[in-house]
């Protein structure tokens, strides 16, 4: 398997009809914890009869890799590929998309982010695990939306950037088209946090506990995206956005469980400084235990404004029914006047995300076809 440099055009073989469009294909930007979870899911269900675009190309921060082969074995060359210095990435001259194929957003990379709005202006469907695209500066969401009015057969398939592809857009997009008002949003919307809060009993520091949050792959790539707030933030801008109200990333006020030191530390010195988390919420957990109370990370979005940050709520609150990486959100609408929308449910991990990203392929190859 080689490296790709560029990817012309398929020559056309016999006669075809003029209105026959060449089949989409997949490029994929990510090889890590949910882009090798994507590419495992799509070639285990293809083996198993199930119809699914190609692959074009994979494409990681380090190197392009040519697709069309075994994607297992490009996956594992990709990974295997040494680190780049610096420079433009690699799929950035030699990507030959053309319009209908599908690009897969499985990075956290602002950069890829800021193209979103450019494919879909060439035409070329966006499926994102990625919430930087709807879930930071307003300005790039609304290219997103407005690339998505000028080509109105070019999708974005964003389920997969809250819950882990639970029906939670989704919903809110159906109520708001069918006259709903969404008056408010509340929940645990981190997975990681869920899990963190969950299993943080007294018995194992905190810190340990999220180390093993990283290696189970519910964190952000820099774990301190999660307990910062911001991966919450994105997701509740990413919601508040669906349900037509268009705020800037500033209006959310995120209460952040990241001490100065560890907020400050490189990113090599993460793992180590965890510990600084340790005896604040050790104490918190304390006083919260002995209020018959629980910790958990909650985002609320109403008329009143939007917030983010650790709350302590008695046992029997509804937000504490929660177990593992659920998400657990309450949707307050015109509709849903007396009691919420309740939507729970596993929010984080490789193999969801991973679904929900293959979900939204197959809703864009099926709409192709
Ligand atoms: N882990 C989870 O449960 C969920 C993750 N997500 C999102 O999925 C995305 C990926 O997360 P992970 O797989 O855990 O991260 P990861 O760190 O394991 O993998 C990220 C990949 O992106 C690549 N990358 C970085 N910059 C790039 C660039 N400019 N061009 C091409 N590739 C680039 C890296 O080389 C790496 O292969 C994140 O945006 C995350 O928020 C969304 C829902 C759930
Ligand atoms: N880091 C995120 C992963 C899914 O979006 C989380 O903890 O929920």
């Amino acid at each position: 398997m080689s490296t790709v440099v560029s990817l012309p055009l398929p020559a056309r073989r016999g006669a075809r009809s003029p209105v026959q469009r060449p089949a989409p294909r997949l490029a994929l930007l990510g090889t890590g914890t949910v882009g090798s979870a994507f590419v495992a899911r799509c070639e285990r269900l293809r083996a198993q009869g199930m119809a699914l675009p190609a692959f074009a190309w994979l494409s990681n921060s380090r190197v392009l890799v040519n697709g069309e082969g075994d994607p297992r074995r490009a996956v594992e060359e990709a990974r295997a590929a040494p680190a780049r210095a610096g420079g433009r990435p690699p799929w950035v001259e030699n990507e030959g998309l053309r319009s209908d194929d599908i690009v897969i957003d499985a990075t956290a990379s602002d950069g890829v982010a800021g193209w979103h709005s450019e494919w879909l202006a060439r035409g070329i469907h966006m499926v994102t695990a990625n919430k930087l695209g709807n879930g930071a500066d307003l300005a790039r969401a609304q290219a997103i939306a407005a690339a998505q009015r000028e080509r109105p057969g070019v999708h974005y398939g964003d389920s997969a950037t809250v819950g882990a592809g639970l029906p939670l857009l989704r919903s809110i997009r159906e109520l708001v088209a069918g006259g709903d008002r969404i008056r408010m949003i509340e929940g645990v919307l981190s997975g990681s946090l869920a899990w963190l809060f969950d299993r943080y009993d007294g018995s194992r520091a905190f810190s340990e506990l999220v180390r093993e949050a990283r290696d189970a792959g519910f964190t952000e790539p820099d774990p301190r995206d999660d307990l910062g707030g911001e991966d919450v933030r994105r997701k509740l801008l990413i919601l508040a956005r669906a349900a037509g109200v268009p705020l800037e990333p500033h209006a959310v006020q995120v209460e952040s469980l990241l001490p100065e030191a560890l907020a400050q530390a490189t990113p090599a010195q993460v793992d180590e400084r965890l510990v600084l988390l340790d005896a604040d919420l050790a104490e918190r957990r304390r006083q919260a235990c002995a209020d018959g109370a629980q910790l958990r990370f909650v985002g609320r979005f109403d008329d009143d404004g939007i917030s983010v940050g650790l709350r302590a709520l008695p046992d029997a609150h509804p937000l504490c029914a929660g177990r593992g990486t659920d998400n657990l959100v309450a949707i307050g609408s015109c509709r849903y006047r007396e009691q919420p929308l309740v939507i729970r449910g596993p929010g984080a991990g490789a193999e969801v995300t991973a679904a929900a990203l293959l979900d939204d392929v197959l809703r864009i190859a099926r709409a192709a076809a």
